[in-house]
């Protein structure tokens, strides 16, 4: 199952930033072990914003709870998820299911 996946950082201005460091570095370690094992396929930043657009790929919408409130900064993120299906105007590239 896809999902989009928008997510917003909002981290409180007086965070210490060795404390923002820490999650951030914990963050790239969780996401990137996720994008490894095919669950995370894309991962954008939006141009401009602190935030980014991801496509996620999981077997189920507990799974989809699982990964993103497994997120280090998952308490700092706002997030919208879009179910995504199949547009029947899309060629098929080949690609597993994105
Ligand atoms: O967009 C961000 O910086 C937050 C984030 C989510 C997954 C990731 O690696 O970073």
């Amino acid at each position: 199952m896809l999902f989009l996946a928008e997510m917003e950082v909002r981290l409180p201005p007086d965070m210490p930033a060795e404390h923002a460091d820490e999650l951030k570095a914990r963050e790239r370690e969780y996401s990137q072990a996720a994008q490894r094992d095919g669950r995370w396929p894309h991962l954008w930043r939006v141009a401009g914003r602190y935030a980014n657009v991801s496509v996620l790929d999981v077997g189920s919408i507990d799974e989809l709870h699982e990964l993103l409130s497994g997120l280090p900064l998952f308490p700092y993120l706002d997030i919208r998820v879009t179910p995504l299906a199949r547009h029947p105007n899309a060629i098929d590239r080949g690609e597993s299911d994105v």
